[in-house]
């Protein structure tokens, strides 16, 4: 899992408190009932809250390869999403009402718990993020909300029941951006409920060895959020802050072979290998 944090000056970068702005965790998910029952054991260990180790490395190679590996967080089987939220991505996910962008993203092959946890911080974001606006009074916010798909390389709108791919386009200002895409001014966080619900829907979910409910594609969710002080309200742009945070929820990483998908599934891991290996 990867967070990313990036602001337009030191400022933005003083105000998160922090230098860093690449902060990469590891979840480890626990076995699932399938897995247990074939007797099957987890080949990882996690030692500490920062360092990893694999418990059965080939005895050849041994000696190649490293057994242990250190994060800015390590996450064990028996840590919940709250606390992954909290240690690995609050920070980052609260930095889009300071006017900072950033973006949290789950990377893993099918199975390993990408959605599980990306739905979990999304929640937990939106309510942190609707908790801050609360006890701000002092601020005007707007909050806009998209959502896209990336399936067999066409881009695709989750608020959309038309599956027609969209363009991508390069606009000089706000470099890449993707034609016709809907951007739901949302009403209050019940209605962002609604929408999520609706991205979650119309998401494509095919079936692999390992997830009877495996996302097949690439989420982005985006919430960009405005803000102005009401005491500067009608006066140009005094204060104002704009940022967006994006959370994205990767395709699985595995190989196709490994994965047992077959046709457009099959095509997709092909395509994304291409992509990779080019
Ligand atoms: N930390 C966890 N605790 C309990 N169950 C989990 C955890 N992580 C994942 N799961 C369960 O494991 C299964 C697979 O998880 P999930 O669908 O999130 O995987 P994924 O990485 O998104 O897979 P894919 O790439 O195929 O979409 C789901 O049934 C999910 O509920």
């Amino acid at each position: 899992m990867g967070a990313a944090a990036a602001g337009d000056d030191e400022l933005s970068a003083a105000i998160a408190g922090k230098t860093e702005r690449i902060l990469v965790s590891v979840r480890v998910r626990p076995l699932n009932a399938k897995e247990i029952e074939i007797g099957d054991s987890s080949d990882w260990d996690c030692t500490n809250g920062t360092t990893i180790v694999f418990k059965h490395p080939p005895p050849g190679e041994r000696a190649l390869f490293p057994t242990s590996y250190t994060y800015d967080r390590v996450f064990g089987k028996d840590i919940g999403t709250r606390q992954v939220y909290e240690l690995g991505a609050r920070e980052v996910a609260l930095s889009v009402v300071r006017g900072i962008n950033s973006s949290i993203f789950a990377y893993g092959q099918t199975s390993s718990g990408k959605t599980y946890t990306m739905t979990g911080i999304t929640e937990f974001s939106v309510a942190d993020i609707y908790n801050y606006i609360k006890k701000h009074a002092d601020r005007e916010f707007t909050l806009k909300f998209s959502a896209m798909e990336i399936y067999n390389e066409a881009v695709r709108d989750l608020l959309s029941t038309d599956s027609t791919p969209l363009r991508l386009l390069d606009d000089p200002e706000k470099g890449t951006i993707v034609e016709k895409l809907i951007e739901e001014t949302l009403r209050d966080q019940d209605h962002l409920r609604e929408l999520l619900s609706i991205c979650a829907a119309q998401r494509q979910i095919g079936e692999t060895n390992l997830n009877e409910m495996s996302s097949r594609s690439h989420q982005i969710l985006r919430l960009t959020i405005e803000s102005s002080p009401k005491v500067y309200a009608g006066r140009d742009g005094s204060g104002a802050l704009i940022a967006c945070v994006n959370f994205v929820d990767l395709a699985g990483s595995e190989r196709a072979s490994q994965a047992m998908s077959a046709g457009v599934r099959l095509k997709l891991n092909t395509q994304e290998r291409e992509c990779i290996s080019s």
